[in-house]
C-alpha cells in the first residue's frame, strides 16, 4: 500500500505500508543497532517517537511475547528499508507486521534510510508525518509542522504506571496496597536489599537486572511523593529512564531532591537526567541524540572504555555539573557529552547509558553491583 514520509523542513520520501492503511507523527529519530527492533518498539522511552531503523532488513526473526521492554509498542511510527515479511527464527511466534497491526502502529517500508538519516543527521531530529490517506507531499509536510515539537514535552505522564507493582521472577506482580497506605508489609521478610524503583517509563530490563543482582524491587509511580516512599523503609532509590525533555517533570525533580540524602541512589538515562537538574543542573536537547547499541563511553575512574546501549534525546549540560560536590564519572568518546556523574558526599551515581542494554552489549552491567556496593557501605 502506498504510503508517504514527509518532514517538518518540507523533505518527503515516497513508500510503502507494511501495515496496512494509517497515518501518524511525531519526532523522526534514527536507531543504529543491527538487531533488537522488538526491545526498540517497546521501549517506553520512544514514546511520541518514529524510529528509522539504519540496519537495511527488519523483520527477519519475527517477534515474541519474551524479548519485550514493556507491556505494547510505544513508538509512534516505525520506518524500515527492507521489510521481511516471512521471519526465520526458532523464537519467532508471530511476524512484526501483524504485530504492529495489532497495536495499531504504522509501519512503512521501500524508502532509501541512508538518505533520511543523513539528512537527520545534518540538520537534526525533526517532526514527521507518516500517511497512507494523504499522499500530497504539500498537505503531508502541513501535518508534520502541526505536530508537537519535543522539546518542552512531559510524556512521561502518558506512560508510567499508575499502580505500584513488585517485579518477582522476571514478572510484574501486583500488590494489593495503594500507593497512600503502602508500608513495609510490601517486601519479603528475608531477601535481598530493598529497590524503590520510579517508574518514568521504566525497561523490563532494568527491573530484570536489578532482580538479577538480588534485590526485591517495588516499582513506584512516577507521581509518588517523597513521604510515600519513606514509608516502605527501602534501603536504596532507583530513577529509571523515561520519554520526552526532562525539563517540564519538576514534580519528580523536587521528589528527587527532598530524598537525595535518604537513601543510596542510581539513575538511568531520564533518571540521570532529573538527578541532574535536581543537583542544580541544566539540560538540553541534542541535535540527533544518541540511539544504538555502539556507543564509546570512558569510565574516568577506571579509564576503562564501554561499548553501550543508548536512546536519548536530551542530555545534562556537563559545565552546569561543574560543582565542588559533583564529579563528572563518565563521558561520551564520540562527541564528549556527559555519560555519568557521581555525588561526593552523598551516595549518588547516574548514567545517560543503557547498562542493561536491551538490545545491546553487556559491557555495563557490573553497575548494578555497584549500586548493590554502595547500599552496603550504607549498612556496614
Ligand atoms: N532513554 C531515556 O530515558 C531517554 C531520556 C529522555 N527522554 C531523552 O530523550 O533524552
Amino acid at each position: 500500500m502506498k504510503a508517504l514520509l514527509a518532514l517538518e523542513d518540507g523533505r518527503t520520501f515516497a513508500c510503502k505500508s507494511f501495515t496496512g492503511p494509517g497515518e501518524t507523527g511525531g519526532e523522526i529519530v534514527f536507531n543504529t543497532g543491527m538487531s533488537g527492533y522488538q526491545e526498540v518498539l517497546t521501549d517506553p522511552s520512544y514514546r511520541g517517537q518514529i524510529v528509522t531503523m539504519t540496519y537495511p532488513l527488519i523483520g527477519n526473526y519475527g517477534v515474541n511475547h519474551q524479548d519485550v521492554e514493556s507491556d505494547r509498542v510505544q513508538v509512534a511510527g516505525f520506518v524500515v528499508r527492507e521489510y521481511q515479511d516471512c521471519p526465520s527464527n526458532f523464537r519467532s511466534e508471530q511476524s512484526l507486521a501483524k504485530y504492529l497491526q495489532s497495536q495499531g502502529v504504522l509501519g512503512i517500508t521501500d524508502l532509501d534510510t541512508r538518505a533520511l538519516t543523513r539528512h537527520l543527521r545534518t540538520v537534526g531530529a525533526l517532526r514527521a508525518c507518516i500517511s497512507t490517506h494523504e499522499l500530497d507531499p504539500a498537505a503531508l509536510v502541513e501535518k508534520a509542522l502541526a505536530v508537537p515539537s519535543m522539546a518542552g514535552c512531559d510524556l512521561v505522564t502518558g506512560v508510567f504506571s499508575k499502580k505500584p507493582y513488585r517485579w518477582i521472577n522476571g514478572a510484574p506482580a501486583a500488590v494489593d496496597m495503594d500507593l497512600a497506605d503502602m508500608d513495609e508489609r510490601v517486601w519479603h521478610k528475608t531477601g535481598g536489599f530493598r529497590v524503590a524503583a520510579f517508574d518514568f517509563g521504566i525497561k523490563y530490563n532494568i527491573l530484570r537486572n536489578l532482580e538479577a543482582a538480588g534485590f526485591q524491587v517495588l516499582v513506584v509511580p512516577a507521581g509518588a511523593t517523597a513521604a510515600q516512599v519513606k514509608q516502605v523503609n527501602p534501603d536504596g532509590i532507583f530513577l529509571s529512564n523515561g520519554p520526552g525533555d526532562p525539563e517540564p517533570l519538576t514534580g519528580p525533580v523536587a521528589t528527587i531532591r527532598e530524598l537525595l540524602d535518604y537513601r543510596p541512589m542510581f539513575g538511568i538515562c531520564l533518571g540521570n537526567q532529573l538527578a541532574g537538574l535536581a543537583l542544580g543542573g541544566a539540560t538540553y536537547k541534542l541535535k540527533f541524540g544518541h540511539r544504538g547499541a555502539n556507543q564509546p563511553v570512558k569510565d574516568l575512574e577506571t579509564g576503562k572504555i564501554e561499548i553501550t546501549s543508548q536512546n536519548h534525546g536530551f542530555a545534562v549540560d556537563i559545565d552546569s555539573l561543574k560543582k565542588e560536590n559533583l564529579v563528572v564519572t563518565h563521558i561520551n568518546l564520540n562527541d564528549n557529552t556527559l555519560e555519568g556523574f557521581a555525588h561526593k558526599d552523598i551516595p549518588l551515581f547516574t548514567v545517560q547509558y543503557h547498562p542493561e542494554a536491551s538490545p545491546g552489549p553487556h559491557d555495563a552491567r557490573y553497575l548494578f553491583d555497584r549500586f548493590k556496593a554502595l547500599i552496603e557501605k550504607t549498612h556496614a
